[in-house]
């Protein structure tokens, strides 16, 4: 978790696929696959032989129908069981080494009802087989073109069924074709009957449609109803797509990456590498907390060592080999150049350091307020190198603003309400030395436990000089500090008590409380202003690791998560023309509020005045209740799964108009504002039923922050809009009304 500490290289497991792999795979071949450096090897699961006699069953029932007077009354054949010739698989305790192929000539998603029975016949026997023989991981060919995806994904979810550990792995293009070889012989898709083959649509350009991979991915997935036993196994092509369909692959689950030989470069010295976009896709998907593995696809074949020592290959080329060689002669040349770039990987950011093994990590929101954090949580925050220094010039800014307001003779009184184990206490001191401008310091903490250690820091911490009043305290119950025998009023309030969302750890309503102690006329809060933040977001990773839990209220309950894996469903060009997240306020709260309102709500305590409050109460809080309706303009096609909450706070606004000094997590603004800091995570409000968005669509947000004087909540809602045909929009899609009433955050 420490920011500053040296990175190791990631992990990365590496394997090995030949589309024809023409040797059978065993032990021995693994083990030489192995001492080359890979991690991995595939293995088909079924032999020639096996697709052989599949064929001749397919040949014989097709003679058979074509001779009968009543085709439609002869059952759909059988296959009868596996064979020792159909298979070259056996248990053996390297399996978990091995990813089983299934075979790459069939077609689960024929519109022929043969093929398709004949098709799936094959499949389940291999996964089964493959599951018996304890390899769970099985490489599945993508849906044949134009074959019927819905088809296809009811096939494979039959498969999910096979065995409790198996995991297949879709291999699905970018977008378009795949690039790597395909199967040579002969495929169950050409053998369709006449009356099952669609013409090709004449209109059809045959551009393939940018997203259309991902669609047929986004319909295999539902239809499995987000199995967590099924991934992707995408083939990074030579030209990679455009850099909305790259960040729409990364946020799904993706558990191998396929390298096939189009897409490395030759380097001048004839060596395989890849290009600088395909370096940055790697590097991004090294970054995920469990990285994909890497197949490197028909490079570098494998031959048993026997064969390479007695007249195969050499290992190594020599010096004199290497430099006749117009090629290098290197074995093993893309494995080395993938691991010199596992190698040299570019450190990460602070925020990913820090938060490495958080993300996507879904946590339940803080909640000080009824909780007493422990010690260790309060060291995690301290550990902010931006939040606590922009605190510090902050209050060195008010400082010097009341100075100049007050004069010297005013002895200027800074409060830290919620101090915790007082860093901000440290920082409003340092400010007044390092302004010159002495200040009277008091802390004031509801924690008992943090209340020892910051009476201890008094007395102990030099800086602190047993001259910090402290008190033990619900802010909101603090009569003010006592200097001399007298209350006196507070200059500065400084606070910080901010959650994901701003003011889910409610902020507002303990800074009510305790503003009686502020000065009515010239007293300023730090933070003057805070902001919550939202956008839509796709996903998957977050929306089916709900799905495994068994709380149901978990989609009405807003999540804290470090967010990785997921895409931004709306974005818009920045200045520099780089297309940012469109993340949009939902609503703000600003400090000190007017003294009316707080008059108000004091005069509705206790149900003396009004009906009472809307949402049950006296109404006292209902002046920090906010809502909002913001809308979204979706590019692509895609999948909402929630919103992405952040914040952005003012902590001060200096009166001459200098740089305001601010907090923001909101990943447009965050690096101007806040580079580096890693106090928060975002938050996250889950939808229970995925919503599709059309190209272009409108992404309706309504939110609500509600509150019946004992607690706050929140609700939230979501619709999309298509362009209708007369040219009027239309709903096409929405959520149910999400409210987290039942876990608000008590008062
Ligand atoms: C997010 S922590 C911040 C702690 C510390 N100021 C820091 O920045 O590291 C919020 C602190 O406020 C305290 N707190 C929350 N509500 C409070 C209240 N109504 N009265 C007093 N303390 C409160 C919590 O116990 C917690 O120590």
């Amino acid at each position: 978790m420490d920011p500053n500490a040296e990175e190791p290289a990631p992990i990365v497991y590496i394997g090995q696929h030949e589309s024809q792999r023409e040797i059978s795979v065993n032990s021995q071949l693994l083990g030489d696959a192995q001492s080359l450096g890979y991690d991995l090897l595939t293995a088909p699961i079924t032999t020639t032989h096996f697709q052989s006699r599949v064929l001749a069953i397919l040949a014989d029932y097709v003679k058979l129908i074509s001779e009968s007077p009543l085709p439609d009354a002869l059952p759909l054949p059988n296959i009868s069981p596996l064979t020792p010739k159909d298979t070259d698989l056996s248990p053996e305790d390297s399996n978990s080494a091995l990813i089983a192929v299934a075979s790459s000539w069939i077609d689960l998603g024929s519109k022929d009802p043969l093929i398709a029975h004949i098709s799936r016949q094959v499949f389940n026997a291999e996964v089964a087989y493959a599951a018996f023989v304890g390899i769970s991981s099985i490489l599945v060919q993508g849906p044949v073109q134009g074959s019927d995806v819905a088809q296809y994904s009811r096939a494979i979810l039959e498969a999910l069924s096979l065995g409790p550990y198996v995991q297949l792995h879709i291999v699905l293009p970018m977008t378009g074709e795949l690039e790597m070889e395909g199967f040579d012989g002969e495929h169950l898709s050409e053998l369709a009957r006449k009356q099952y083959v669609v013409e090709e649509d004449e209109d059809d350009d045959g551009e393939p449609e940018p997203f259309g991979s991902w669609e047929t991915w986004d319909t295999i997935r539902s239809v499995c109803s987000y199995s967590n036993k099924l991934t992707v196994a995408l083939e990074v092509p030579r030209q990679l797509p455009f850099a909305s369909i790259q960040s729409r692959w990364y946020s799904e689950s993706i558990r191998l990456l396929l390298f096939p030989r189009t897409s490395f470069l030759r380097n001048a010295k004839g060596y395989p590498v890849l290009s600088k976009p395909h370096q940055q896709l790697f590097t991004r998907f090294l970054r995920l907390r469990f990285p994909p593995w890497l197949l490197l696809v028909d490079v570098d074949s494998i031959k048993p060592m026997e064969e390479a020592a007695s007249g195969g290959a050499p290992l190594e080329p020599t010096p004199a080999e290497s430099a006749n060689s117009a090629e290098p002669q290197d074995p093993v040349s893309h494995l080395r150049y993938i691991r010199h770039l596992q190698q040299t990987q570019p450190s990460r950011p602070p925020m990913e350091r820090f938060g490495q093994g958080y993300q996507d990590y879904i946590q339940s929101p803080l909640q000080p307020l009824t909780d007493n954090l422990e010690s260790i949580t309060y060291e995690v925050f301290e550990k902010d190198p931006v939040k606590y220094e922009w605190y510090e010039r902050a209050v060195a800014a008010v400082l010097k603003d009341l100075r100049k307001k007050l004069g010297e003779q005013h002895e200027i009184v800074v409060a830290v309400v919620g101090a915790g184990r007082g860093p901000l206490v440290t920082r409003s001191l340092r400010a007044s030395k390092s302004t010159g401008i002495p200040i009277r310091c008091c802390a004031v903490e509801k924690n008992p436990n943090a209340h020892v250690l910051i009476q201890r820091r008094n007395a102990t911490d030099p800086l602190w000089n047993g001259q910090v009043l402290i008190y033990k305290s619900d802010m909101r119950a603090w009569p003010g500090p006592t200097v001399n025998g007298n209350v006196r009023q507070v200059d500065i309030l400084v606070s910080e008590l901010l959650g994901s969302f701003a003011d889910n750890e409610l902020s507002p309503e303990c800074l009510d409380g305790v503003q009686h102690v502020l000065h009515p006329d010239h007293g300023i809060n730090i933070p003057q202003s805070y902001s919550a933040h939202l956008t839509p977001i796709a996903t998957p990773k977050l929306y089916s690791d709900l799905l495994t839990r068994p709380a149901d209220d978990l989609w009405e309950t807003p999540a804290v998560v470090m967010l990785h894996q997921y895409d931004d469903l709306c974005t818009i060009a920045n200045a520099s023309g780089e297309r940012v997240p469109d993340v949009k306020e939902a609503w703000s709260f600003h400090h000190p509020i007017a003294p009316a309102i707080l008059t108000h709500a004091f005069v509705r305590a206790g149900g003396a005045s009004d009906a009472g409050g809307w949402t049950g109460g006296d109404g006292k809080n209902e002046h920090n209740v906010r809502s909002c309706k913001v809308s979204f303009k979706a590019q692509d096609r895609g999948v909402c799964h929630g919103l992405a909450g952040y914040f952005e706070t003012v902590l001060y606004a200096p009166e001459d108009g200098s740089k305001k000094v601010e907090l923001s997590t909101n990943p447009v603004m965050m690096k101007a504002k806040s580079e580096d800091m890693i106090s928060w995570f975002p938050i996250f409000f889950p939808l229970k039923k995925p919503i599709f968005i059309p190209d272009e669509a409108e992404i309706e947000v309504s939110m609500w922050r509600q509150t019946d004087d004992r607690k706050v909540w929140y609700e939230w809602f979501v619709e999309v809009f298509a362009q209708g045909t007369k040219g009027k929009r239309m709903k096409v899609g929405g959520s149910e009304l999400h409210s987290s009433k039942k876990n608000g955050c008590l008062m």
